[in-house]
């Protein structure tokens, strides 16, 4: 039996809501260390907070493939640890693995079959990239571009990305530059974040959203209109780039944090004028959900690698440290607190 930390949804924020940290619990408990035949104890390195757990901290979350987290039970998501002992075939002492659904414990006994081994040469050592750019996030992006986007090289195409400095979108708008996009504009939430997009991430330009006119610095941007637009963040954001969009353009709708703490089913509708806009100019505007490629992501995964290890790809994270710190890193990343991949670090 070992004495571990864990952490359990305390309240719902209510649908309307903003998220707070004291929305989540952090409970001393124990774990039952005795492994039956197939399980594996690890040890937690790093969790995720994403945008989806939002929806999450709902009763009902509004859609078929994300579940609701029941109050005063642990919480979970994207994590990756260390096997600390084995009774699975495919795992051994020292071994890394991950899950998209870690428990948010410092220690889990879990069923090794629900585990997906990592090799960290992938990432040079550094494990958190599993979680962002090597990971779901980097898939998203990556995938969201090749299978929504229609980048083609020497198209002479200008690509948009909303939260452009987070985890997602950092990343797809340095792969719409790798793909051959000629332009490729970021827009997010600070002067800070602007600067880091073009100064060190390779962004043609950028544009802070909550300063200014966003339609006019877009259109100084994007003096050929706008191709591709890579959508995280819906609402006004996306109504200013949509309106600037060309014929055949394409919307890849990635996400909406900014409805995520509304009422709202997902997606979101979109005001009128933005309807007729993709209509008028015949704009695809198709949902993509990562999790509905699977067969793609080992390929994806390599791919990701690859450019992250030529240095081809250059990854951002924010790391808070502690478990008692989740419900803070969650809800700074829904506010902006974060430029690129929000982790939490567990343990060393
Ligand atoms: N379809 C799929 O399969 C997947 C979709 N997603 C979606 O991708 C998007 C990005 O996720 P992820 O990269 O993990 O998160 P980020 O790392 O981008 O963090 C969220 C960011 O959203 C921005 N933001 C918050 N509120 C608003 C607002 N009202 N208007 C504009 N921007 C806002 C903030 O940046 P700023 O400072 O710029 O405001 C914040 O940093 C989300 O919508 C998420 O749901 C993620 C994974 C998979
Ligand atoms: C309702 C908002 C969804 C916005 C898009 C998004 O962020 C999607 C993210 C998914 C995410 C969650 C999907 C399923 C989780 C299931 C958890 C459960 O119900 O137990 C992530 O894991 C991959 C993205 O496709």
């Amino acid at each position: 039996m070992s004495r571990i930390l864990r952490v359990v949804l305390h309240s719902r924020p209510g649908k309307n809501g903003e998220p707070i940290p004291e929305n989540f619990r952090v409970e001393e408990g124990t774990l039952q260390t005795d492994l039956k035949p197939g399980e594996v104890l690890v040890r937690t390195l790093y969790l995720s907070v994403d945008p989806y757990m939002r929806c999450r901290m709902n009763d009902d979350t509004g859609t078929d493939y994300i579940s609701p987290w029941a109050l005063s039970e642990c919480v979970d998501g994207g994590g990756v640890g260390v096997v600390e002992s084995s009774c699975h075939d495919a795992f051994s002492e020292g071994d890394t693995a991950t899950s998209f659904s870690w428990r948010w414990q410092t220690h889990d006994v879990v069923e090794g079959g629900r585990l997906q081994k990592l090799d960290p040469e992938l990432v040079n050592g550094r494990l958190s990239y599993f979680l962002g750019a090597v990971g779901m996030p980097g898939l998203t992006a990556l995938l969201g571009v090749r299978e929504k986007g229609h980048v083609k090289a020497g198209a002479n195409q200008t690509m948009v990305v909303s939260g452009a400095a987070g985890a997602c979108g950092s990343l797809a708008g340095q792969i719409g530059r790798l793909d051959g996009c000629t332009r490729v504009v970021g827009i997010c939430g600070s002067e800070r974040k602007c600067q880091v997009l073009v100064s060190e991430l390779g962004f043609t330009s950028a544009v802070n959203y909550r300063h200014g006119d966003v339609s006019a610095a877009l259109r100084e941007s994007c003096p050929d209109g706008v191709d591709v637009y890579f959508d995280n963040v819906g609402g006004p954001v996306s109504d200013a780039v949509i309106a600037q969009m060309n014929k055949d353009g394409h919307v890849i709708l990635c996400g909406q944090i900014s409805q995520y703490n509304k009422d709202v089913p997902y997606p979101p509708p979109l005001k009128k004028e933005t309807q007729e806009a993709l209509l008028r100019n015949n704009i695809t505007r198709e949902r993509f959900m990562v999790l509905n490629y699977m067969e793609k992501h080992e390929a994806g995964l390599l791919q990701l690698s690859q450019w992250v290890k030529a240095g081809q790809l250059k990854v951002l994270e924010t790391i808070t440290n502690g478990i008692e710190n989740m419900g803070v890193a969650f809800c700074s990343m829904m506010t902006g607190g974060n430029v690129g991949k929000q982790i939490v670090k567990i343990s060393d």
